[in-house]
């Protein structure tokens, strides 16, 4: 009995390639997943180990990133036609080139009506969610929203930080943010409307975003709280929590491309956890309206 090698592929999975256009103040988003995987005569490099004709999966991957500048990303299937082409055309053993690819859409930010220029939410709703506790202390009601993705591609900054022998980060006054907010807030009063109560907040706090210059992420958690109450005065707590979603410019230069700050890489781990509470002054006793049961929470 022999033993033979069958079908094999190899590439590189879920590039999170980020690409803006930022020819104009009005930028654009494109939000993509790519995934490369190279078909040819590739049996050496699993039977004996001989590489000589295997392009790395890391040069796919810095192939995906400068094609997404080069090419532009109009649409995934001419940016992955463009993809596949050069693997099969320019990469001489390359026999066959698959490029799968997921896009993420973004909806445009509204600001006081007018759409945002540079300030989007994913697509796909926030879940809103609700915490009742009545007991004898009273009824407490806290509303809220998870998972509303929202992302700006400029008016963002983090500079001046505390630096140690291991800090490493470079300060910068234009970058991408963005995070996955999780908002709750605690209600002193009954509103007229609970729907328009959380219409009402869910704006203030997405405009905050938008148009707040952030020195930081805590900076603009701050200004959302702050701006929630203001919205809707029967709230008398507001609690966040806000992962900082890192997008690093992805490093062309190493290629001969420009990058101007259109193309990033959408890092999932690890994050930052920014968290802040944002209470009035004479906000009533919370009793137990934040214990959470093994449920939900
Ligand atoms: O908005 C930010 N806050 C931080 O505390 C922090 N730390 C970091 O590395 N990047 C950022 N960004």
């Amino acid at each position: 009995m022999g033993i033979i090698l069958g079908g094999n592929q190899y590439g590189k999975a879920e590039n999170r390639i980020v690409r803006f256009v930022r020819d104009t103040p009005r930028h654009e988003i494109r939000d993509i997943n790519v995934t490369t995987a190279l078909r040819g005569p590739f049996e050496p490099a699993y039977l004996v180990g001989d590489q000589s004709n295997v392009l790395p999966t890391d040069t796919q991957k810095n192939t995906a990133y400068a094609y997404a500048k080069t090419e532009g990303v109009e649409s995934i299937e001419a940016y992955g036609l463009a993809l596949a082409r050069h693997f099969v055309r320019d990469v001489e053993p390359v026999e066959g080139a698959r490029i799968e690819i997921e896009q993420y859409d973004w909806d445009r930010v509204s600001v006081g009506g007018v759409e945002h220029d540079h300030t989007w939410v994913r697509k796909g709703q926030e879940v809103r969610t609700a915490a009742i506790t009545v007991d004898a202390t009273g009824e407490h009601v806290i509303g809220g929203f998870k998972d509303l993705v929202i992302l700006k591609s400029t008016g963002s900054e983090f500079a001046d930080f505390l630096v140690d022998e291991f800090t490493t980060l470079e300060p910068t006054h234009d970058r991408v943010m963005a995070t996955s907010l999780v908002a709750e807030w605690r209600f002193g009063a009954v509103p007229a409307d609970w729907n328009t109560a959380y219409d009402t907040i869910k704006q203030a706090m997405v405009e905050q975003f938008a148009i707040v210059q952030s020195l930081a992420l805590q900076q603009t958690l701050w200004h959302m709280g702050k701006a929630a109450i203001e919205a809707v005065p029967e709230l008398v707590e507001v609690r966040l929590k806000a992962p900082n979603k890192h997008h690093f410019l992805y490093d062309l230069e190493r290629f001969g491309i420009e990058n101007n700050g259109e193309v990033f890489h959408a890092d999932d781990r690890p994050y930052g956890l920014i968290e802040a509470t944002v209470t009035t002054d004479d906000a009533p006793p919370a009793g137990d309206a934040w214990l959470p049961s093994a449920g939900l929470a």
